[in-house]
């Protein structure tokens, strides 16, 4: 076994947030580069065989079952959004045993979904339809997993909490106080600099860039709107992922 049983700090965990954040934020250019295309997400609008649901329904579902048969879910950092989805046919890769057993059934992805679709969504995107649906559901999805990784992080940062200080957090777990437990993990300073930190990334990252003139001031999608995302969604989301973790870290 090549891995470390503790290869993973609260400072690994925050840096591999960090680095989600340009996946995240590229993530929201390519998907804003579409109008909203509403029909992608109506299931009056496809009649496909032997399916039911809309097309984007059908796109993640399709291309969760490959990316199962392929082993992608073999790793623990990765959770889908589809139910009931084949076992992996190839060779596993031995991927460290960090986090505790009884945590693997949390997966928070039907409320992301439903977040994604009904509310972030509108937000960062324009109205209209040019038609390209495939390519919106696929832009969706792969947008889609990245938010999930970063929120299922939670269980990483949970746990490399747990193990730095098992006494403060033993009490809340057996009293399975959810309040104590957010107030106990919560660093407000670190949220705050992730806001600011995602609004200069989408500042950056989409800023139109010419090879003569300045920097101009029109972006591929709103800063503030990067920011808010993190802040109404994608931080308390992930919240919920360590809260959820914490309650069973000791079953
Ligand atoms: C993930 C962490 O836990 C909490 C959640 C955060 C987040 O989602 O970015 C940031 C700080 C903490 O309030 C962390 O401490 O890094």
């Amino acid at each position: 076994d090549i891995m470390s049983e503790n290869e993973y700090t609260i400072e690994s965990v925050r840096a591999s947030l960090v680095r989600q954040e340009d996946t995240i934020v590229f993530g929201l250019i390519e998907r804003a580069r579409f109008p909203i295309n509403s029909p992608t997400y109506n299931q009056l609008n496809v009649s496909i065989p032997n399916f039911n649901g809309s097309l984007f329904d059908f796109i993640l579902n399709q291309t969760e079952a490959i990316q199962a048969k392929t082993g992608r879910y073999i790793n623990p950092e990765e959770n889908p959004y589809t139910e009931n989805l084949p076992p992996s046919v190839v060779p596993h890769y031995n991927f460290s045993k960090f986090l505790h057993p009884t945590t693997a059934v949390i997966n928070i992805n039907e409320r992301i979904k439903k977040a994604y679709l009904n509310e972030m969504l509108p937000l960062f995107v324009a109205s209209g339809d040019d038609g390209n649906y495939a390519q919106t559901a696929a832009s969706d999805l792969s947008l889609l997993q990245a938010i999930s990784r970063r929120i299922h992080y939670g269980k990483l940062a949970a746990e490399t909490k747990f193990r730095a200080s098992p006494r403060e957090y033993e009490p809340l777990i057996h009293a399975q106080d959810r309040e104590g437990l957010m107030k106990l993990f919560t660093v407000k300073s670190v949220e705050e600099i992730i806001q600011k930190r995602v609004r200069k990334k989408a500042m950056v990252f989409g800023q139109e860039v010419s090879h003569d003139s300045e920097v101009s001031r029109k972006y591929k999608v709103d800063p503030t709107i990067v920011s808010r995302l993190y802040q109404n969604w994608i931080i308390p989301l992930t919240k919920v992922v360590e809260v959820e973790y914490l309650l069973r870290r000791l079953d």
